[in-house]
């Protein structure tokens, strides 16, 4: 998913142009009125400097000449004019927080959407993942941020622009001059932007690796290991390895910028002092008045002080876009269109689950992680799967749980090729406990019973399911019951045991009373052996008629499956049920053996 993490970088101008329409387009359906409040906000702001400088010169002016009225209803009208700007500010803050929020939560909702909709393969995938993290930082401040920089190098360029035109009556060259002054700047500017953009983008990598010894520090998950294994000072060093390497290339551009700025603002001073001087030659001979050389001040003023606030814009837009960049990079990821169901009618004339020489590759791994694997697993029946550590067992359970697609092969449901399934249809036959269930910070009812657009579940229900996990006890232990909040995260949580937590995932899978296909990936891990055996005997007495798979390493539980597979390498080396694999002296008696001895 090199997409996600790595964009192919387009130049940063053309970036920022499309990233800049977008999220107006965007904007501009969260919240219209904020927007054109924004919009109005700016040009009023930059308007009224003008204004007021025009009025500025006639106080003078009527000072110079005691004409009274002029003078007070000038002060007047700026003092209108400057009411108007604190107004229009007041607004600009008002509409960007709307904004900010409007456009923040649909954002957040399309981004939770694609999540979603992508395929599971892109949780296991580094970049993706990153992208997600990445883009639901970005989500609430960058875009109103970008926009708001867009407004005030606008707000600025207007306020530029009147100090021309009001220059421009002295000499057309004074305008000039009052333009081509803001230039050297923003062209430093604007390469300066765009080498920090692509230092930023080089250093992706680096930030991320950053990111995470940061993560590895702080997360409470981290927290016990890096205490008891001294961890901390290790990971400390490195993430600050990361940090001095980004340290000292910012610095070096950062002094590079500096100089370059400087040499910019002195070519920007040279033009706005010779106009100035130029004003003030002319208001000597009595060609100017006062009130014009109090307007040529006030300009120059206005002009410097709008050139750094465009050029502080600009700044922003290029390190906003960016981030942009990364929301955007994400919510463009192609989710894969649905198949057309209907044309697929069942391959083979069958009940029952095959696979059909399945061999299946990790993307963006080199290493088949299953080769050649056959087997046809008749309804109700119970398969073992065992193994050592990596020999494909829970890539078996993953290919049927339609998370993966096989790479050769196939793998048949019913006769029917698992990708020409419905996936809601496939889904309700499915009843998984992986590994890595999820432990829910929400009342125990919820962890059971997650849905909340299927139908109620009756708490006679409720209860069979707790019962067939052995977790009705664990619930009778707790004070609210079927109610409690469960984990640490909020108040009133109560925490339980590995075993505890494993036993209610395990009532969520058998609250599923119709799926006729469980798979189960060691869904026992943190259960006693004697309880696992027990649990596994009354699961098969229970879900007599359903067909399962079963993931263990424990041979007091796999003994009982109607039949075992033993997997090495990726390939099914051995097949049978536990006594004719006894029988046969080959791998599984090995590793029966070798467990047995341990328990003697
Ligand atoms: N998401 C993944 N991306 C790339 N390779 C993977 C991924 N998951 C597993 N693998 C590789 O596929 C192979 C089979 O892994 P699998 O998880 O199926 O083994 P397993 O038999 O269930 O192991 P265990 O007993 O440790 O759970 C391993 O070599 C593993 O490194």
């Amino acid at each position: 998913m090199g997409t996600a993490s790595s964009p192919a970088p387009p130049s940063p101008g053309s970036a920022l142009r499309s990233r800049l329409v977008r999220t107006a387009a965007l904007a501009f359906r969260a919240s219209p009125f904020a927007l054109a409040v924004m919009v109005l906000a700016a040009l009023v702001a930059g308007a009224a400097p003008t204004g007021m400088a025009f009025y500025a010169r006639r106080v003078l002016d009527g000072v110079a000449r005691g004409d009274r009225r002029v003078v007070l209803a000038s002060i007047l009208v700026e003092a209108v004019l400057l009411f108007l700007t604190y107004l229009v500010g007041g607004l600009h803050q008002f509409a960007s927080a709307r904004l900010r929020l409007a456009l923040g939560f649909r954002l957040q909702r399309a981004i939770l959407e694609k999540a979603i909709g992508v395929p599971y393969a892109c949780f296991e995938d580094a970049g993706f993942y990153d992208a997600l993290t990445r883009a639901r930082r970005e989500a609430v401040s960058r875009p109103v941020a970008l926009l708001a920089g867009f407004f005030a190098m606008a707000q600025a360029l207007v306020v530029l622009a009147g100090s021309a035109v009001l220059l421009f009556q002295f000499s057309p060259l004074c305008a000039l001059a009052i333009l081509l002054a803001a230039l050297p700047s923003f062209l430093t500017e604007t390469r300066f932007a765009a080498a920090v953009f692509r230092l930023q983008n080089r250093r992706a990598t680096e930030a991320r690796e950053q990111a995470y010894f940061e993560q590895v520090l702080t997360r409470d998950d981290h927290a016990k290991e890096v205490r008891l294994f001294g961890t901390g000072p290790t990971f400390l060093a490195r993430a600050e390895r990361v940090f001095s390497l980004v340290f000292d290339e910012d610095q070096s551009l950062a002094r590079k910028r500096l100089l370059v700025g400087l040499g910019a603002d002195l070519v920007a001073l040279g033009l706005f002092y010779s106009v100035y001087v130029y004003v003030a030659l002319r208001a000597l001979a009595l060609e100017l008045t006062v009130g014009d050389l109090g307007l040529a001040l006030v300009t120059f003023k206005q002009g410097d002080g709008a050139l750094k606030q465009a050029l502080g814009g600009l700044r922003g837009l290029y390190m906003d876009q960016q981030y942009l960049g990364n929301l955007y990079g994400f919510l463009d990821l192609p989710v894969p269109p649905r198949k057309d169901l209907l044309l697929a009618a069942p391959a083979r004339d069958e009940k029952g689950l095959r696979f059909e020489n399945v061999g299946f590759t990790y993307p963006g791994s080199k290493r088949p992680a299953l080769a050649g694997v056959d087997f046809f697993l008749p309804p109700g029946k119970k398969l073992a799967l065992v193994g050592e550590n990596g020999s494909g067992k829970s890539t078996i359970l993953k290919l049927v749980a339609g998370l993966y697609e096989p790479t050769t092969g196939r793998v048949l449901l019913d006769g029917k090729d698992l990708a020409a399934w419905d996936p809601d249809a496939l889904r309700a036959r499915l009843a998984v406990v992986f590994q890595d269930f999820v432990r829910y910070q929400l009342t125990v009812r919820e962890n059971v019973a997650p849905r909340a657009d299927e139908a109620p579940v009756s708490d006679e229900r409720m209860a069979r399911a707790l019962a067939r996990s052995e977790a009705s006890p664990v619930v009778g232990r707790l004070a609210g019951g079927l109610e409690q909040r469960l984990g640490k995260w909020f108040p009133g949580g109560v925490e339980l045991s590995g075993g505890e937590w494993q036993k209610l995932a395990l009532a969520r899978a058998f609250l599923r009373e119709d799926a006729d296909l469980l798979l189960f990936d060691e869904p026992t891990a943190a259960i006693d052996p004697a309880a696992e055996a027990a649990l596994f005997e009354r699961v098969r007495a229970e879900t007599e008629g359903r067909m399962a798979l079963l993931v263990s390493h424990r041979f007091s539980t796999v003994r009982l499956a109607d039949e075992i597979l033993v997997m090495e390498g990726g390939r099914a080396i051995e097949r049978g049920d536990h006594e004719a694999l006894l029988a046969a002296k080959g791998r599984y008696a090995t590793l029966f053996h070798l467990q047995a001895s341990g328990y003697r």
